[in-house]
């Protein structure tokens, strides 16, 4: 679908009406703000991919905000996307981390006041690293849990080293603290490229990987943008990831020959295309068989028809077609008298499917097209096989979990929720020190659940104030430049509102991993304050000595 552009250059997009046709147009700042950083490198590389993508700048790309950020200014000039950061350019004026971790962490501290303005109002952000290196290792989990922090979703893409650059291990420090603040973490593995594709040449052996980040990318924001005949959105994407667990996002397109028995020989090809798209050669374990959740845009030539897209889409959703007959018969029979026994007894086994379709136009040669992504949650945690139900809660209740999850102030600064998600609390009397935090916009409200009691009384005693001596303590390992950076970023969050207990609960992200969740797991307001509460990149665990 072709985005339109108003007189005024402003970005509309058709969504569907309640008709199911495609007329009505979502204005600009309906949109949910989707940014894409690529941090590093490989994550310059896999943003720079993305923009040549034929077709992507033109579609989907023009309503997202994409970001380079790199230690390495000269690697930024070289790429197209326009919106860059050089992290740490004080201290290293422009120059690259040299593989040292701890460079490239501190680097990206230094620019904390900066990253923290660019993810302020997003609703998604999509970080893409190489880990091994020193500037994307440690610094994507810093963008992470400056992204988490505001409330947005965050979908990390990154890729693992070959094995002879002996790396891996400061690839899973770097692994160990992208996954606390990320809902969604895809590792591709470069060491298979070399496996896979041994004779391509080495940067076209990259690009294979390149190429997997961004169709992941660029399929999920379709997912959430495009408008189709059965339509999916933002919402959907909170729902399946917050299934929790381990996720997957996968995107195969196949055309023309692959295809060609789908109508012949139905299930051979049904078949071979569950195989070509649940095992991507280069994706570390996708387990996509345990995913509980899958979230399914399946773009298709008019060769899909209903039959097909049964038996396809039930190879997801594992349902025995006949089950459940006789039940659903006795229920039908008698409208009058249903039986709440019989309805419950109805199988919800399996894991949950939503699932968007849009027809592709037919090409002249009648050729079959297919295009299709899924986002899979919730290998490694559940039963595959659980009950797949959503339980009926009280009117009260269900109403408070559709408020909006972000408290609207009256003049939020774009800096307050960072500080009402970190335990250290900067000094509120505290004069305000960068006039660019003050002025920028208001972020977007997004919706929130109403957060029990006991969870606001917890965060309430994780964010308990702490003086500017403690925070000198906690930041003895950076030297004088960036701890002065860092209080300044602090200071700035701390002009605005006064910070409450309650804000600081009703902050709180909606799409926590589970076990942190409390609108998930009621017990786990019992549990330790959530992590990202607490400014983990000043803790001692990140000092690594390399
Ligand atoms: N797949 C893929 N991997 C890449 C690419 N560029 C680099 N890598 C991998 O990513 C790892 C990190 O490299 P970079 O991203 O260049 O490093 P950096 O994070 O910028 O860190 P410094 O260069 O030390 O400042 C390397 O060990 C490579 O394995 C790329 O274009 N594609």
């Amino acid at each position: 679908m072709t985005i339109q552009t108003t007189m005024e250059n402003e970005i509309v997009l058709p969504v569907l009406n309640s008709n199911g046709g495609k007329t009505e147009m979502k204005e600009r700042d309906q949109l949910e703000k989707i940014i894409v950083i690529g941090v590093g490198g490989a994550g310059n590389n896999a943003v720079d991919y993305l923009y040549k993508q034929p077709g992507y700048m033109d579609n989907v790309g023009k309503s997202v905000i994409h970001y380079i950020f790199n230690t390495d200014e000269n690697c930024l000039n070289n790429l197209q996307c326009e919106n860059k950061l050089v992290l740490g350019k004080n201290t290293l004026k422009g120059k690259g981390a040299g593989a040292n971790i701890n460079v490239g962490r501190n680097a990206t501290v230094e620019s904390i006041k900066e990253i923290t303005e660019i993810v302020t109002g997003a609703d998604l952000v999509f970080i893409t690293a190489g880990m091994g290196g020193g500037t994307g290792t440690l610094g994507s989990s810093i963008v992470a849990e400056a992204a988490k922090s505001v409330g947005a979703i965050v979908v990390s893409l990154v890729t693992l080293p070959f094995r002879y650059e002996n790396r891996k291990r400061n690839a899973f420090y770097g692994i160990k603290n992208l996954y606390k603040y990320s809902d969604s973490l895809i590792m591709i593995d470069n060491q298979k490229i070399v496996d896979f594709y041994p004779d391509y040449e080495f940067t076209q052996g990259l690009d294979e990987a390149n190429k997997i980040l961004s169709n992941a990318i660029s399929g999920v924001i379709k997912i959430i943008r495009n408008p189709t005949t059965i339509n999916t959105d933002f919402e959907d994407l909170k729902t399946i990831l917050n299934n929790g667990g381990k996720s997957q996002i996968l995107y195969r397109s196949l055309a023309g020959q692959e295809l060609e028995k789908i109508n012949e020989d139905p299930d051979a090809t049904i078949d071979y295309i569950y195989n070509e798209v649940t095992t991507s050669p280069l994706i570390t374990r996708s387990n996509i068989e345990q995913a509980t959740a899958f979230l399914i845009l399946l773009e298709c030539s008019s060769h899909f028809t209903q039959r097909i897209m049964n038996q396809f889409v039930s190879k997801f959703s594992r349902v025995n077609q006949n089950d459940d007959d006789d039940i659903l018969d006795e229920l039908l029979d008698d409208l009058d008298n249903l039986d709440e026994e019989k309805i419950e007894s109805i199988k919800n086994n399996g894991p949950q499917v939503i699932f968007a379709y849009d027809k592709l136009p037919d090409t002249e040669d009648n050729a079959p097209r297919l295009n299709i992504t899924i986002v899979a949650t919730g290998m490694g945690t559940h039963d595959s096989n659980r009950e797949n139900e959503q339980t009926i809660v009280p009117i009260q209740e269900s109403i408070s979990h559709t408020l909006p999850t972000h408290k609207v102030t009256p003049t939020p600064t774009v800096n307050n929720k960072v500080a009402d998600n970190l335990s250290i609390q900067p000094d509120r009397s505290a004069k305000i020190l960068d006039n660019r935090a003050a002025q920028a916009p208001a972020p977007k409200a997004t919706p929130a659940p109403a957060a029990p009691a006991a969870a606001v009384a917890t965060a309430a005693t994780a964010t308990a104030a702490v003086n500017q001596g403690d925070l000198f303590a906690q930041l003895s390992n950076l030297d004088d430049a960036i701890k002065q950076q860092i209080l300044e970023a602090l200071q700035a969050a701390g002009q605005g509102q006064a910070s409450t207990a309650d804000n600081a609960a009703e902050y709180r992200s909606p799409v926590l991993p589970e076990a942190n969740n409390p609108f998930v797991n009621p017990k786990a307001e019992e549990k330790e304050a959530p992590k990202e509460k607490e400014l983990s990149f000043l803790a001692d665990d990140l000092a690594i000595d390399e």
